[in-house]
C-alpha cells in the first residue's frame, strides 16, 4: 500500500458511519500493520478473563488474542509463564493442564514517560476486570473505541455500563455496542496464569439496553455477526449462547441477587458458601434483605421491558414477549424463585470461598458496590426499601464480622 493512501480501520462494518477525518480511525502510514478486525482484546485477567482467553486460543488458534495488562509486573508474570495459559479441567478424565499459547500482550500504561502505547483501534473487546476498575481502564483505551466497537461485559454486579457511559463514553454517537454476559461455570486461579475449571456451566450472552437510550450504541450494528460474539458462540468449552435484551438482564439480574445474597453474607459470617444457610436465623436474614431485594429487582424488569420492546433490533433475538405480559411476573422472580436460586447455587458451590470473602481475607477492595450497593442506589432511585441492604454494604466496607446474636441489633425487623 503506497504510504499516503488512506486506510479506514471499521471493522468490516457500518463504513459510512466511520469516523472520517474526525477520528484517529485513518492512519496514513503503512509502517504499522492494519489491525484485523478480528482481533479479540482481553481486559481483566482474572478467572474469568484466563477462562476466556484460554478457551478462544484452544477453538480458534487463528483468531488473534490480545492480552491487555494493566499493571506493568504483569509482563514479567508472562514471561515467567512461558507466555501462555495453563488450564486444569477437573470435569475430563485426568487434571492434565492444558496449555494456550499464541497471544500478543499490551500494557496499558506507559512503562516510562517516553515509551509509547499503542494506538490501534479494537473493534471487539472483552470486559472481565473487577467492576470497580472498569471506566479507569476503560478510559485509557477509549480513543482506540468506537461506535463500530463490540463490548462485551463479563462480570460480577451490575452498573459498569451505566457508569462507563456516563463517565466514558458520555457521547451516544461515538459509542461502542455493548454486550453482557453471565456465567455460570466454576474458574479458579493457582497463579497468575494458571486456572482450574472446576465446575461446567454456560455463558449467556445478550445486547445490553439502557433506560434512556434503548440499545447501546448503534442499534444496526448489534448484529449476531459481531467477530468477538461469533467467536464465542463458537467456543465448545465456554458452552455459549445468545440470548435477546430481556433475557440476559433477566440472566444478570439472577445472578445479582444470588450475589448479594451470598457473597457479603459469606463475608460478614466468615464461612464457606456451603454453611451459609445450614443455619435458620442467617436463612432468615437472607429472606429479609430479599424482601427488599425482590421488589427493587422487579421493579427493574418492569422498567427494562418498557424500553426493550420498543428498541431491540439485534438478529440474535429469540420473539420478545408481547408487551402486555409483565417479566416480573415470571415465577423465578418471585420472592420465593429467588431464594430458590440463591439456595441452588449456595448449595452447588457448597465447598467455595465466595469472591467476596476472598477479597476480604486478601485485603483488597470488594465488589460490593456494584452488588448490594447497586441494589441500594436503585432502591433510592425507585423510592423502595433498601435500609438492610445498605446495612450489609456498611458492614462489608467496615470489614465488620458478626455473630448470629448480633443479627437483630444489626438490621431492621430482624
Ligand atoms: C456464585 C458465587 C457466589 C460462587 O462463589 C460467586 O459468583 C462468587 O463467589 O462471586
Amino acid at each position: 500500500m503506497p504510504l499516503t493512501l488512506k486506510r479506514i480501520f471499521v471493522g468490516g462494518r457500518n463504513l459510512k458511519r466511520a469516523f472520517i477525518g474526525k477520528r484517529t480511525f485513518i492512519r496514513t502510514s503503512a509502517a504499522t500493520a492494519m489491525p484485523s478486525s478480528t482481533t479479540i482484546y482481553v481486559l481483566g485477567i482474572g478467572n474469568l478473563g484466563k477462562f476466556v482467553a484460554h478457551s478462544l486460543k484452544r477453538a480458534h488458534a487463528e483468531t488473534p488474542v490480545t492480552l491487555l495488562f494493566h499493571r506493568a509486573s504483569l509482563m514479567s508474570e508472562w514471561e515467567s509463564a512461558g507466555r501462555g495459559i495453563e488450564c486444569v479441567s477437573l470435569e475430563g478424565a485426568e487434571d492434565v493442564p492444558d496449555w494456550a499459547t499464541g497471544f500478543d500482550v499490551e500494557l496499558l500504561q506507559p512503562l516510562s514517560p517516553s515509551s509509547s502505547l499503542s494506538k490501534e483501534p479494537i473493534a471487539n473487546l472483552i470486559v472481565a476486570s473487577k467492576t470497580y476498575m472498569t471506566s479507569a481502564a476503560l478510559g485509557l483505551i477509549k480513543h482506540r473505541l468506537g461506535n463500530t466497537s463490540t463490548v462485551l461485559f463479563l462480570q460480577n454486579g451490575m452498573g459498569t455500563t451505566d457508569e462507563v457511559s456516563s463517565s466514558v463514553f458520555s457521547d451516544p454517537d461515538s459509542r461502542p455496542s455493548y454486550w453482557a454476559g453471565i456465567c455460570s461455570c466454576g474458574v479458579y486461579s493457582t497463579s497468575p496464569f494458571s486456572i482450574v475449571h472446576a465446575g461446567r456451566g454456560p455463558i449467556l450472552l445478550g445486547p445490553v439496553v439502557s433506560k434512556n437510550e434503548g440499545v447501546i450504541g448503534n442499534n444496526d450494528s448489534i448484529k449476531s455477526n459481531d467477530a468477538v460474539i461469533q467467536q464465542l458462540l463458537t467456543t465448545p468449552t465456554l458452552e455459549a449462547a445468545a440470548t435477546t435484551a430481556m433475557g440476559i438482564k433477566k440472566a444478570q439480574l439472577q445472578k445479582l441477587i444470588v450475589n448479594a445474597m451470598i457473597n457479603p453474607l459469606t463475608a460478614i459470617f466468615r464461612c464457606k458458601n456451603g454453611e451459609l444457610f445450614s443455619d435458620p436465623p442467617r436463612l432468615a436474614l437472607m429472606r429479609l434483605l430479599l424482601r427488599e431485594a425482590g421488589p427493587i429487582v422487579r421493579a427493574i424488569l418492569r422498567e427494562h421491558s418498557t424500553t426493550t420492546t420498543t428498541t431491540t433490533t439485534t438478529t440474535t433475538t429469540t420473539t420478545p414477549p408481547p408487551p402486555s405480559q409483565d417479566p416480573a411476573d415470571d415465577e423465578s422472580f418471585t420472592d420465593e424463585g429467588l431464594a430458590a436460586s440463591v439456595l441452588r447455587v449456595a448449595d452447588n458451590t457448597a465447598r467455595n470461598t465466595s469472591s467476596m470473602l476472598q477479597d476480604v481475607l486478601a485485603g483488597r477492595k470488594t465488589e460490593i458496590d456494584y452488588i448490594n450497593g447497586y441494589l441500594v442506589s436503585e432502591g433510592q432511585k425507585l423510592g423502595l426499601p433498601h435500609k438492610n441492604n445498605a446495612t450489609v454494604v456498611e458492614l462489608v466496607e467496615g470489614k465488620v464480622v458478626i455473630r448470629v446474636e448480633d443479627i437483630q441489633e444489626r438490621f431492621h425487623g430482624a
